[in-house]
């Protein structure tokens, strides 16, 4: 699913009015009906409403969805505020059409701005994507009060206050809601960490934008959703062999450290790698036979670190980087790998640390490599993100400057690719905020570069089931419980 920017947002929606064509009141019509579907999906009839609407196309769409909620039985209060010498002409529509139904109250000032019983569910609807400036005066005054009460929240398309393309200031008044129903796309800042917590748990409804249009957009923005990792999914065969599943090799561990290299291992095998081989030092020699028999091992000189390449040829993949450690001898060979390697790479923890130490190592990264940095170790490559935005700017720079493939690591791990693409993923939860989680990540992705997949579609796909992985162990664990060996068990790519 694309992430539109707003002046794409408004043109499909022209488009939509005028090829389908359709009036843009009845395609407010649609989008309440969409919003409200949702809704009754979510909140009994007993829950009274308290629908707070602006004078804009969103405030069009609360007095549309006050109406419908209200033919459905559901009782409601709209409150209006008037913000602008010039309402939408949807909004006016809609402020008729509601006539009859229902009588609004007009908010004047902050003494009429209501208290709510607790089971009153708010629905925000004063500001959308037509928002041009912070939230002041009254509007940011109604803002305010909405977020001190404890009643659940859901906005309409986008929280009231809430840029779309650009950063908030610290101090702007932004509704912060327990749901967003966001109309036919999602919007950037819902996937970015500091700016998520006023999306809450978003929804996507189709309100029937003209498909033709959305298909030729141009937009640096994707997401990872289940239908895209499905397309991305390649059959297996049935008369394939061991041999059609690549042969991987995972460069890991190091004393006190052979737990991360296991990991990565079990993900590697459970995400469907023909063979496996395991380049480990000589301390994890019988940890590595033991707790993972399905994979070779190949045995470095060394007996607490990996300092020897081994030979490169009849690998389809190589990981590298989980528990590594960061002593000299690692470094190069790190550095032999990346000038020997003719076959993709992954390159997470440890390595990436490495390289950040050693940046003129950067320009023998092979073409298509994957980089799969944790918010801190992609500073440490990068440089700071002065913020979210800033940050995926930065990532997109440096993906399209080195040519390869970066997972930066997140609630919404966004995958890079060398043309400055961003795949944000949809899988995953807070509980997988535990050590050992990343290699299980690059034992995945390892495995699909093993097997074929592009570089590309080995990042989100393996970025993808990871997050899979980690909802359907929570199920058994719950959050706090959850470990990585639980995510490395429950991968499942077919
Ligand atoms: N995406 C789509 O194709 C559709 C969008 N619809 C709705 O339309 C909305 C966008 O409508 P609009 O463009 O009218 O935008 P808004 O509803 O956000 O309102 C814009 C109005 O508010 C004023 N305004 C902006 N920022 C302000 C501020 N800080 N303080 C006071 N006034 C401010 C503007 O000058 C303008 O008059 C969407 O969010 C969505 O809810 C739906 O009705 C149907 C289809
Ligand atoms: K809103």
């Amino acid at each position: 699913m694309k992430i539109l920017d707003g002046k794409q947002v408004r043109q499909a929606d022209a488009y939509t009015i005028a090829q389908e064509p359709i009036s843009p009141l009845a395609l407010m019509e649609r989008a309440a009906h969409a919003f409200v579907h949702w809704y009754i999906n979510q909140f009994v009839q007993t829950r009274p409403v308290a629908i707070f609407c602006g004078q804009g196309n969103n405030g069009g769409d609360g007095l549309a969805i006050a109406r419908i909620l209200s033919q459905r039985s559901y009782s409601i209060q709209v409150y209006l505020v008037a913000h602008t010498s010039n309402p939408s002409d949807d909004y006016r529509a809609n402020l008729d059409r509601l006539q009859g139904h229902h009588r609004p109250i007009l908010l004047s000032s902050e003494a009429d701005i209501p208290e709510l019983s607790d089971q009153v569910i708010i629905i925000d609807a004063l500001l959308g994507s037509g928002l041009n400036r912070p939230a002041d005066g009254l509007l940011a005054v109604t803002i305010d009060k909405i977020n001190h009460c404890d009643n659940k929240k859901v906005a309409v398309d986008i929280a009231s206050g809430l840029f779309m393309d650009r950063l908030n200031a610290p101090s702007d008044a932004i509704v912060k809601p327990d749901y967003t129903v966001s109309f036919q796309f999602p919007k950037l800042p819902f996937l970015l960490p500091h700016s998520a917590a006023y999306a809450g748990e978003w929804h996507v409804v189709d309100i029937g934008l003209a498909k033709d249009f959305i298909a030729h957009c141009d937009t640096p923005y994707e997401l990872t959703d289940y239908e895209s990792a499905e397309r991305l999914k390649k059959p297996r065969a049935k008369y394939a062999h061991k041999g059609t599943f690549g042969h991987a090799l995972i460069i890991a561990g190091s004393y006190g450290k052979v737990g991360a290299a296991v990991l990565a291992a079990k993900a590697c095998l459970r995400a469907g790698v023909g063979l496996l081989t395991l380049h480990i030092p000589k301390c994890a020699y019988e940890i590595v036979q033991v707790s993972v028999p399905e994979a070779m091992a190949s045995i470095d000189v060394k007996k607490k670190i990996n300092t020897l390449l081994p030979e490169l040829q009849g690998y389809t993949a190589v990981g590298i980087g989980p528990g590594l450690g960061q002593h000299t001898g690692t470094l190069q060979m790190l550095q032999q790998l990346l000038s020997l390697a003719t076959c993709p790479l992954v390159i997470d923890a440890d390595a990436l640390n490495l390289l950040s130490e050693n940046k003129e190592l950067f320009g023998l990264i092979p073409r298509k490599s994957i980089l799969t940095p944790h918010p801190k170790e992609f500073e440490r490559l990068a440089g700071p993100g002065r913020s979210d935005l800033d940050r995926l700017h930065k990532g997109r720079e440096f993906a399209q400057k080195h040519g390869v493939i970066i997972c930066l690591k997140g609630a919404h791990t966004a995958v890079i690719d060398d043309c400055g693409r961003v795949y944000f993923n949809t899988t995953g939860n807070p509980g997988m905020a535990t050590g050992g989680t990343g290699d299980v990540l690059t034992g995945v992705i390892t495995a699909l570069l093993a097997q074929g997949y592009s570089p590309v579609a080995a990042a989100r796909l393996g970025v993808y089931a990871h997050g899979q992985a980690g909802d359907a162990a929570i199920k058994k664990t719950g959050m706090a419980g959850l470990t990585a060996s639980d995510v490395a068990e429950h991968l499942r790519l077919d």
